[in-house]
């Protein structure tokens, strides 16, 4: 198996082409008529197998509450793939020795019964496929439903290891709904599952540029020394979605945009991007060095959030031209929803590094455009060159676009061409659609391909997780005393309030 040490320095080194392929393995599929599973799990279960990276054997077991036969779970399999992809990525003879190898159960989680007709088709499977007994278990349904799973996966023996093979669980996110769900969960896990094998998803820690943050920040010498308060006056996050909620609104009037993609996706980013160095690229050393920076989070008292944090909910508006309505109009939201779809909260870290230093983090939905990107805000230069010289100078940048159109870019001045000297803003940037790699591969496909290696390093570990509900959770307590009002129009930047913070400070948010 490929240790974690060498997977790490394949990213480093920028090549794919040494990844391992795991031993034969079932995924069983929680949520398998869902939509994550349509969009994302089956077809980059399906790329990695087109693509040699999962062995011939390889199988998975679906279930959900629909009824239905293994034949139209593969042909629906087969429409979401080919939606998810588009035709000409799915190779018909690829997809039918794949589709051998899916399988569908109709459970409903919360019946015994159904999990010892699990546990039953699974050794079928397995004898049918000649499998190992190698289980990975995944739950792709709703995040009230997760620690039933895990609880019933454990009382019926279906969590123990097999005497041939191991037994893991993915859990989707959120991970719980607030710190005190989060952490009955971890302990329900942990009674049922090893600490190892039990991987907390977070699909951004899969994407590409979320990767890059660690090659960006340690494999370069230039970065580290300037990478202070010292030198970077703030530092911008930015998670925005010109989305909707997508027909999730059931979901979403129980999570809003704290839940849904501050306390897991924004400060994943976060603290790669605020954390000391890790003493080695293992799993466990880059996990303790996020958490530990998490821990220097100055927390939110109710003085901070009414300074330093904004909230919003979209109003109809204009998407790209197409009007679209308002969050409290969308199909399974309350007309009188105070729910937020859009959040900024300043963050603030008490060590040496960072004092001093705010760190501006939001999300929405509904936004202008989508853009997910850090914005590394360098202090001001000596100004040896006076106004006269300067055209358009501000300080240097380093923009990271996380996606989409994946990039790197350094803002420094350069002289103007010319006989005078005039100095202006440049931007030297590394895009990564003009490399020959093409786009990125699809962040569920390195998390699926690590998890049935045994690679934990892109999961997110238990104290990770409920630092970050500690800090969001004051936030989410006040919030909830008063609803949010519809205060952005769909297609806008999220409330002028955020702007107008920032303008406070004497920043602006980059590009709007
Ligand atoms: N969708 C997305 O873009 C993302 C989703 N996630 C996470 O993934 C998980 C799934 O989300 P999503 O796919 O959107 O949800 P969906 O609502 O689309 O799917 C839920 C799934 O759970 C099944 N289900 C519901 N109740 C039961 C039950 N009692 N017994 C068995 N199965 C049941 C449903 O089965 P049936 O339909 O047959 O009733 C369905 O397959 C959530 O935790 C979510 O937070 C994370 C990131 C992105
Ligand atoms: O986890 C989630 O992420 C998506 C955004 O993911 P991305 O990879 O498209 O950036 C978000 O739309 C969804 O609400 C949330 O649950």
């Amino acid at each position: 198996m490929q240790s974690a040490m060498e997977a790490w320095n394949e990213i480093a080194a920028g090549g794919e082409q040494a990844l391992d392929i795991p031993e034969p393995c079932t995924v069983i599929l929680f949520g398998a008529s869902g939509d994550l599973a349509g969009r994302k799990l089956i077809p980059s279960l399906f790329r990695l197998f087109q693509e040699g990276h999962l062995p011939a054997e390889f199988t998975v077991v679906g279930v959900s509450l629909t009824p239905m036969g293994n034949e139209e779970f593969r042909a629906r399999m087969r429409i979401a793939a080919t939606q998810a992809l588009g035709a000409n990525r799915v190779d018909e003879a690829a997809w039918n020795v794949f589709a051998r190898g899916l399988y569908y159960m109709t459970l409903d989680v919360s019946s015994a019964q159904d999990y010892a007709r699990l546990g039953g088709l699974l050794g079928q499977v397995e004898a049918e496929r000649r499998t190992r007994s190698n289980r990975l278990f995944y739950l792709a349904v709703s995040p009230t439903l997760f620690g039933e799973v895990v609880e019933r996966l454990g009382t019926s023996g279906l969590s123990r290891p097999h005497a041939s093979g191991w037994s893991r669980i993915v859990v989707e996110k959120p991970f719980g709904t607030d710190l005190s769900s989060a952490r009955r969960l971890n302990t329900r896990l942990r009674r049922y599952f090893d600490e190892g094998h039990i991987y907390r998803m977070d699909h951004y820690l899969g994407k590409e540029m979320v990767q890059n943050l660690l090659v960006l920040r340690f494999a370069n010498r230039i970065f580290e020394p300037l990478w202070s308060r010292q030198y970077i006056d703030h530092v911008q996050v930015t998670c925005a979605e010109p989305l909707g909620v997508e027909g999730r609104g059931g979901y979403y009037e129980h999570a809003g945009v704290v839940r849904d993609m501050i306390q897991n996706h924004v400060f994943q980013v976060l603290s790669l991007i605020a954390m000391e160095p890790p003493t080695s690229l293992e799993p466990e050393a880059v996990r303790d060095a996020k958490v530990r920076v998490l821990e220097t989070a100055r927390p939110f008292t109710p003085e901070r959030i009414q300074a330093e944090c904004v909230r919003g909910q979209y109003g109809p508006g204009l998407i790209a031209g197409t009007r679209v309505c308002g969050y409290r109009q969308e199909p399974g939201v309350s007309p009188t929803s105070g729910v937020e779809t859009y959040a900024m909260l300043t963050m603030r870290f008490d060590n040496p590094r960072w004092a001093g230093v705010p760190f501006y983090v939001r999300s929405g939905k509904r936004l202008k455009e989508r853009a997910t990107e850090v914005v590394v805000q360098f202090k001001e230069g000596r100004g040896l060159f006076g106004s006269e010289q300067r055209e358009r100078l501000s300080a240097n940048q380093l923009l990271i676009r996380i996606q989409p159109h994946e990039s790197v870019t350094l803002r420094v001045a350069m002289k103007a061409p010319g006989r005078a000297v005039r100095v202006r803003d440049m931007d030297m940037s590394y895009v990564y659609s003009s490399t020959q790699e093409g786009p990125p591969p699809e962040a569920y496909e390195r998390l699926l391909l690590d998890s049935m290696l045994g690679v934990s390093t892109l999961y997110t570990r238990e104290d990770m997780v409920e630092r970050a509900w500690e800090l969001v959770m004051p936030v989410l307590d006040a919030w909830s005393k008063e609803g949010a009002e519809p205060n952005y129009a769909a297609g806008s930047w999220g409330p002028e309030e955020a702007s107008r913070l920032l303008d406070s400070h004497g920043h602006t948010w980059h590009g709007r």
